[in-house]
């Protein structure tokens, strides 16, 4: 039962929702029911029919709609009296600046990226008004209260990097599936249906007796060519010769098991258009998918080796055939049927060859796309717990601000575990005064270089204001004069040493996002050589928070800034030579972050220093937490002070 003061403070409350999605569409219905009477919402999207299973604000008949619209109707009809705004926007709208932000009590964060969220809680820091954050993945999730100067900000601490394999795992040695779908999209994909002129590691041995009299590349589809020889070359050349050029590396299998080479004619009957009545089906109906045209139904039946050959054939036909246009500009996008059809057959026949478990398309479609399905429940909790949080921000009950963590599996009987926030971090960059300095080749890298990967990459500024001085070197903005515009575009393509106030060393750049109201000044360090490796970035930013690195091993024990470190264990060896690829997950962000404090709090331990990336040492640890607790027993505290020892405010 809420206390006098509490209601009060509901009632006269005006609050700011970001997102209007899984969690969203609970955080709305819960903030009404609970009292909330001035709710506005900002949402950028609109509702797709893969939202209706979660999103219950939504039906069938508000497909393509507003978001944030649609959820203020149905929850108006449950409470026509209260005030919810909609904003069909995106929150780095320029409208929606300091100003905007300082005229809420409280704002509620319902995102699902890194961007936006570091938006918002500068946009929260800049205003001065209390954040309350959340995420969810799959049955883990986390709610966390940011208020200035008081608990950390969303940014103290480093965000893990995203998940990266060094190449020659992904092209010669793969030992997990994952590998091979890294392979699959990342590498035969793109060769074959993406941008010819981006770097590709796939091995293309060209030279191989058959095919280089005529041409030099494999993968080039001629004009005259019937499709299923052109399907079954690349087959043959991929699965077949590649394989046994790598075998010949006596080396490379020494403590390996050896993958074994498979050729279309070993897998299929010669000629498959005969033997195969549906297909030709493809060709008719609009349905461009090699699994409805070769008559399978069960995206979660594993197909035999065969199956994948065929479907690995007929998908690579139905690209050629109905969507040629296409071709040369097709990323990888997991919800793209017959590109997941294609990855899928193709990772399955590599992992065929490795030895390694063949997967179904439903689970390859997870692993591709880094997708973990959303669980309404834990978004419902979570939902109910911003809300018992925002309260406790209304109240200015600062005492018994909580950081709390939702788990799969109970630990210490609990299946909520909550923790006291943590002070600010005096280094974060973002809401400390803390110095930055940056190395950087000044007579070799560009205006540009600093304005990507450091100022929107690293500072995750979005509006940026580069200045020396009084000079203005670039600035991004709506109502720029024209020849503003030209010069700023001339100056990206400069050297920094070159630029018309060089920026040599010891120059200090200002570094501004007018819309963020975020600024800081960067010393600038010239220096000669950088380490590609390393430093990939060719530049060296300081000052800020970075992950304790082990002397030892000279690793960073969390995840760095260098993706080649942020591997883990078992690969952390052969990334030291590898560029990596990258794996990008957005949506394990938030959570893993929560695992970090998570393991520490309820184990009372140090972080580890085996160098596993943050990521998967906090899966081992979150792991070996519901390992340990022998007893089942299901506990949801709502004890919160007895709970947590630690006092970190
Ligand atoms: N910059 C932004 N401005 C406004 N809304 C945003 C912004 N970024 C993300 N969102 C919104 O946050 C919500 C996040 O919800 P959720 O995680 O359930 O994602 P979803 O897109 O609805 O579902 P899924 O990605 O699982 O299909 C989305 O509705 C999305 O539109
Ligand atoms: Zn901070």
């Amino acid at each position: 039962m809420a206390s006098q003061e509490q209601l009060s403070a509901i009632k006269g409350a005006k609050v700011l929702m970001v997102g209007a999605g899984g969690i969203g569409c609970e955080l709305l219905k819960t903030l009404a029911l609970s009292g909330f009477q001035d709710i506005h919402i900002i949402d950028m999207d609109t509702i797709e029919v893969s939202n209706l299973n979660r999103q219950f604000l939504f039906r069938q008949s508000h497909v393509g709609q507003s978001k944030a619209k649609v959820a203020r109707d149905a929850v108006l009809r449950v409470r026509p009296n209260i005030s919810i705004t909609p904003y069909h926007a995106n929150v780095k709208e320029s409208r929606f600046n300091v100003d905007f932000f300082k005229e809420f009590d409280v704002v509620l964060n319902g995102l699902d990226n890194l961007d936006a969220r570091r938006h918002v809680n500068r946009l929260c820091l800049a205003a001065d008004v209390p954040l309350v954050e959340s995420g969810t993945t799959g049955f883990l999730g986390q709610v966390t209260v940011h208020l200035k100067g008081k608990t950390e900000c969303y940014e103290c601490q480093p965000k893990p990097a995203p998940k990266t394999y060094p190449v020659c795992t992904i092209t010669s040695t793969p030992s997990k599936f994952v590998h091979c779908i890294v392979w699959a999209k990342d590498l035969l994909f793109a060769k074959l249906f993406g941008d010819k002129n981006l770097e590709n590691d796939l091995n293309v041995h060209s030279n191989d007796a058959a095919n280089s009299s005529e041409h030099s590349d494999v993968f080039e589809y001629r004009k005259d060519e019937d499709i299923e020889e052109y399907g079954r070359r690349i087959y043959d050349h991929v699965f077949g010769h590649n394989i046994e050029v790598a075998l010949s590396n006596e080396e490379t299998w020494k403590n390996r098991n050896k993958p074994r080479p498979i050729y279309s004619k070993d897998v299929l009957p010669e000629k498959l258009s005969e033997q195969n009545g549906n297909m030709e089906k493809g060709c008719v109906t609009d349905d461009v998918s090699a699994m409805a045209s070769l008559g399978l139904k069960n995206p979660q039946d594993v197909w035999s080796l065969g199956e994948n050959s065929r479907v690995f054939l007929e998908a690579l036909r139905l690209f050629f055939l109905k969507r040629e246009k296409e071709i040369g500009n097709l990323t990888f996008d997991k919800d793209d049927q017959l590109a997941v059809e294609f990855v899928t057959a193709a990772a399955n026949i590599r992992a065929s060859s490795f030895g390694i478990p063949l997967h179904s398309l439903f689970e390859a479609k997870g692993i591709a796309g880094n997708i973990v399905h959303a669980v309404a429940t834990t978004n419902a909790i979570i939902a109910g717990l911003i809300v018992i949080e925002a309260i406790k921000v209304l109240i200015k009950d600062s005492n018994n601000y909580r950081m709390t963590y939702c788990l799969e599996h109970p630990s210490r009987k609990m299946l909520l575990m909550p923790v006291e926030p943590y002070e600010p971090n005096k280094s974060c960059y973002v809401c400390s005064e803390t110095p930055l300095s940056l190395e950087v080749n000044t007579h070799r890298s560009k205006l540009r270089d600093f304005v990507e990967k450091i100022v929107k990459a690293k500072l995750g500024m979005n509006f940026p204001l580069i200045m020396q001085g009084a000079s203005i070197l670039y600035e991004v903005g709506e109502d720029l004069e024209e020849d503003m515009v030209a010069i700023y575009a001339a100056n990206l393509e400069k050297a920094l040493s070159e630029l018309p106030s060089p920026v040599t060393s010891g120059t200090v750049l200002t570094v501004e996002d007018l819309q963020q109201e975020f600024s800081r000044n960067i010393n600038i360090k010239h220096r000669e050589e950088f380490d590609e490796e390393k430093e990939p970035d060719g530049m060296l930013l300081s000052g800020w928070v970075e992950p304790p690195v082990d002397k030892d091993k000279n690793k960073p024990i969390g995840n760095g800034e260098s993706t080649s470190n942020a591997l883990p264990a078992e690969e952390s060896l052969e990334a030291k030579k590898d560029v990596t690829i990258q794996e990008i997950s957005e949506v394990t962000e938030i959570a893993t972050g929560t695992k970090r404090k998570l393991s520490e709090v309820s184990k009372g331990t140090t972080p580890d220093h085996s160098g596993l990336s943050d990521e998967t040492r906090n899966h081992n640890q979150l792991e070996k937490l519901d390992v340990d607790d022998e007893d089942d027993e299901l506990m949801i505290s709502d004890d919160w002070e007895s709970l947590t020892k630690k006092k970190r405010l």
